[in-house]
């Protein structure tokens, strides 16, 4: 019995983890909602992700299709059997993968195959430590790759952008964290949790700020300096302006824990762990007779229920939001500014890493003439009928196709791409020449997007796996703002420039 309940309570965590933010999370998402003026970009989207969390709630369906590397770590009393656990882990790991719950995300580096299970070299990572305790505990946290993408590790002293010299005492690490901030930009999903190492080699550097994220967002550090440290990051940070999604606004960062270790005299890391929005991780207490649930952690205090609140995002008119279908012709794609609101109806198709590169060397599968190109790994599951049905599917990150996305459009003749967190200056050029639009959709809102495709008209190049095979999906009242236009002009690249500046104001030394 012991073993089935085991699995059954690893399978629990799992989907928990997945479709449920916890607690703490919540509260500190209501805290910045309350903070932001209404009629922004920045409080549609958190209306948006809102909306998103008790959507994925209802359904018990991923909260972002990025179910990222889900990492376990593990506390045992001395006579518990690991390899026990290990194995419940792998069975409770393909089961939430075949039911909807993960995206298959493991995939080899070496030939791109995705292993179709989430089980491969290295994935999920599990990491174990014996303890005095008579329970198990098991920690799970699902941290994205958008997010963590933007991970960042600084070798003291430096020099950094806007804030000059770190060097190596408290106000340097304080001026890394800062930076660490900005360098995200909206790209993580903003906004976001950071945890922070001081100290180590490179990689327990990176370990100590990651295990930062399993502090509960409302502790307060027993070090008295790192307190006054995370209430100056908190704080400040969040006069940088980036916002939600980088729109712009009032709150870029929603937490910071900092944990600190000795170094050698040589090596002065500091590891910056960033974690979007969708800040999904819980644990379990098990019991070690029956491997049943005991307890769960992070659930105390108040459960936010978003549903209670206001369903329709009151900051956009209905009136302004201008609807598009595809095939977009260039005089459309003309008439939209940065800023704008539109709704997609029709056909759009999705591309990522694999695509883009695929498509760069090769003909499409389709005519891809004024189509609208949408970034976006989805979830996907296969009914008896043989017809696929979208589980979770909002936009990945787009810088990464930086290196191809102008050329593309200009070989197919695509005119427009929605993604999140904006594209360079390559890109940028493409849309002004010939004339194309970026549309932002709100990252992490893979509900709200998957209740917006109304079918799954066909799919290409499934070689590349679920989540970066080119999915033909009919969608409705698809919403996404313009925030990179044919006239030039690019939100991201303002913000960029506008949080840069205000950066620079933190520049004084701070600690002593
Ligand atoms: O892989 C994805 O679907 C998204 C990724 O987490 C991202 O933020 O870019
Ligand atoms: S898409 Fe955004 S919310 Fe989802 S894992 Fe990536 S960074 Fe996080």
């Amino acid at each position: 019995m012991y073993l089935e309940n085991l699995k059954k309570s690893v399978y629990q965590l799992i989907v928990e983890t997945s479709t449920n933010l916890p607690k703490d999370v919540r509260r500190a998402i209501k805290k910045a909602k309350v903070l932001e003026s209404a009629g922004t970009r920045s409080a549609m989207s958190l209306a948006t992700i809102t909306q998103n969390i008790s959507m994925a709630d209802e359904e018990v369906s991923p909260i972002c299709q990025d179910t990222g590397l889900p990492t376990f770590k593990i506390k045992t009393p001395i006579k518990t059997n690991q390899l026990e656990i290990k194995a419940a882990i792998y069975e409770a790991m393909e089961l939430a993968t075949k039911n909807g719950k993960l995206r298959p995300n493991s995939v080899d580096s070496l030939t791109g195959e995705n292993s179709g299970n989430n089980l491969g070299a290295g994935t999920p990572v599990i990491k174990f430590e014996q303890w005095e305790k008579d329970y198990i505990e098991l920690a799970l946290i699902l941290k994205g790759g958008g997010c963590e993408n933007k991970n960042i590790q600084y070798s003291l002293p430096c020099e950094l952008e806007g804030l000059g010299r770190a060097g190596r005492d408290l106000d340097g690490i304080r001026k890394c964290i800062m930076h660490s901030v900005y360098q995200a930009q909206g790209q993580g999903c903003s906004a976001g949790f950071i945890g922070v190492g001081i100290g180590g080699d490179r990689s327990a550097g990176y370990d100590l700020a990651k295990e930062q994220l399993f502090r509960s967002v409302d502790d307060t550090n027993p070090i008295p300096e790192l307190a006054e440290l995370e209430d100056y990051i908190l704080e400040n940070a969040n006069k940088l302006g980036i916002g939600t999604m980088g729109f712009g606004g009032e709150t870029t960062l929603l937490g910071c824990k900092i944990g600190v270790m000795n170094r050698i005299p040589a090596s002065f890391f500091v590891s910056v762990a960033y974690n979007c929005w969708a800040f999904r991780r819980l644990a379990v207490k098990v019991n070690t007779d029956s491997g049943e649930i005991a307890e769960w952690k992070y659930q105390d205090g108040e459960k936010i229920d978003f549903s209670k609140e206001q369903r329709q995002d009151p900051s956009v008119d209905k009136e302004e939001v201008i609807t598009l279908q595809a095939p977009i012709s260039e005089e459309e794609i003309r008439k939209l500014k940065v800023g704008d609101v539109v709704q997609i109806n029709g056909l759009m198709y999705t591309g990522r890493d694999a695509i883009h590169k695929y498509l760069s060397t090769n003909e499409a599968p389709i005519d891809l003439n004024g189509q609208i190109i949408y970034h976006c790994g989805p979830v996907m599951l296969k009914d008896e009928d043989g017809t696929w049905h979208v589980k979770a599917a909002g936009p990945t990150t787009s810088i990464r196709e930086e290196p191809y996305q102008g050329d593309i459009m200009k070989k197919f003749g695509i005119r427009a791409v929605i993604g999140k967190g904006g594209m360079g200056p390559k890109t940028l050029e493409a849309l002004k020449d010939y004339g194309g639009v970026y549309l932002n959709a709100i990252g992490g809102a893979a509900q709200y997007y998957a209740d917006c495709i109304k079918s799954v008209e066909g799919v290409d190049l499934m070689q590349f796996g679920i989540p970066e095979a080119m999915w033909h999906l009919k969608v409705e009242g698809f919403k996404a703002v313009v925030t990179m236009d044919s006239h030039g002009n690019s939100l991201h690249k303002d913000v960029e420039q506008s949080s840069l500046e205000k950066l620079a104001q933190f520049k004084d030394p701070v600690f002593k």
